[in-house]
């Protein structure tokens, strides 16, 4: 965490600035975001009301554009690199929201490659869990019609970063669990988005060798309802009970719902998959990538908790290599499975073709 002492009052942080520009933008108004002697001012689609885009497009004397992601425009047939820019001017709130987000659009008449630093302030849509439709406009300095936005330099937005790392510990307490009994849950806090995020601690985890450890990411669905669409209840439990299995170990429970991109844009992408869509094809169809989740807050919470060698349980190679860029030493993996259903199947299938899940999917089904 920061040294308290460093805040003075009178200024802010970068992680401060980027906080703020988040929640303006989940109150859907325009931030602006600077970088050398330019600034644009960008508003997040999914969070505006049509009024509110009437009022930008005058604001912005019909200048403004719609910038969508390399994901969408590959769904719209538009090969690019690093996302398109589609001129709004005439176009009504529907249109634009018909262009960004629905199943089926047809290809826009006009685009360009994408500015830069509109495409950059996806990563503050992306921290608000809004989908990463930006509309924008570049503005002089001295334009006086977005005042009192919050304003953010290229510079705050990657200094931010740092933050990610910055937890602290506030409690541990011990909870009675149905399956393996007794287990520690420690809080940490801290990192950009400032989530409480949770260790639970099966056992007593001998630091000194490789500890058994499992990053299991929320799934409100699936963990909580008993979803039968993923096997995330079957491995956030068989995950427990193999680290008690092991003679203990560490499950970091990560807020990072839908892969990384929230409730809303996780239910929204259900909405495409029960239209035929696999679950990478549904979220690119909201400019989404395959996967959002980021580990410097697990790499973090297991440095807090004395442990720098894992052994991780989890079939998804993507969490082996964020563990080790963050530091972490990653020396074997034991895989985690759950129930084959007849609504999950193909959703697994997809993870292994798609995401590289070693997942021996074809031995699971003729084992039930
Ligand atoms: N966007 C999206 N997220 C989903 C979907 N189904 C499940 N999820 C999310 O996917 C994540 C699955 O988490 P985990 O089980 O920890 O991870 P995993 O990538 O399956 O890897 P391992 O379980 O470790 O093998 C959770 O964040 C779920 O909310 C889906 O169809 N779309
Ligand atoms: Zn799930």
């Amino acid at each position: 965490m920061k040294n308290d002492a460093s805040f003075d009052f009178q200024s802010i942080s970068p992680e401060i600035a980027v906080e703020r520009a988040v929640a303006e933008l989940r109150f859907g108004r325009p931030v602006v975001l600077r970088e050398g002697g330019r600034q644009i001012v960008t508003l997040a689609l999914d969070c505006v009301s049509p009024s509110v885009f009437d009022q930008f497009a005058r604001a912005c004397d019909d200048r403004h554009g719609l910038y969508l992601t390399e994901e969408r425009a590959d769904r719209l047939g538009i090969d690019s690199s690093g996302g398109i820019a589609v001129p709004l001017a005439g176009r009504s709130f529907e249109e634009a929201s018909h262009l960004a987000y629905t199943l089926g659009a047809q290809k826009p008449e006009s685009w360009a490659p994408a500015d830069p630093l509109v495409a950059a302030s996806t990563e503050i849509a992306r921290l608000a869990l809004l989908l990463p439709a930006m509309v924008a406009c570049e503005i002089e300095s001295g334009n006086g019609r977005f005042s009192a936005c919050q304003a953010l330099d290229m510079a705050q937005l990657k200094a931010s970063n740092a933050a990610r790392q910055h937890f602290r510990q506030v409690v541990s307490t011990r909870v009675p669990l149905k399956q393996i009994g007794d287990a520690d849950f420690a809080v940490f806090r801290g990192g950009l988005a400032q989530k409480d995020q949770i260790a639970i601690i099966v056992g007593k985890p001998d630091t000194s060798a490789p500890v058994p450890v499992r990053i299991h990411s929320s799934c409100l669905t699936g963990d909580l309802c008993g979803s039968l669409k993923c096997d995330c209840g079957d491995q956030l439990r068989n995950g427990l009970k193999q680290l008690q299995a092991a003679g203990g170990g560490v499950l970091v429970y990560l807020d990072q719902e839908g892969r990384g991109t929230g409730i809303g844009a996780k239910m929204r992408a259900y909405g495409y998959q029960h239209q035929g869509l696999d679950t990478i094809d549904a979220d690119a169809e909201l400019g989404l990538a395959s996967d959002h989740r980021r580990y410097e807050a697990a790499a973090a919470m297991l440095r807090h908790l004395g442990i720098e060698q894992v052994i991780l349980h989890t079939n998804n190679p993507t969490k082996i290599d964020g563990l080790r860029v963050n530091g972490i030493d990653v020396t074997g993996q034991v895989g985690v499975t759950g129930t084959v259903t007849r609504e999950n199947v193909d959703y697994l299938r997809t993870k292994t073709l798609k995401a590289g899940h070693t997942l021996a999917l074809e031995n699971l089904i003729a084992a039930e």
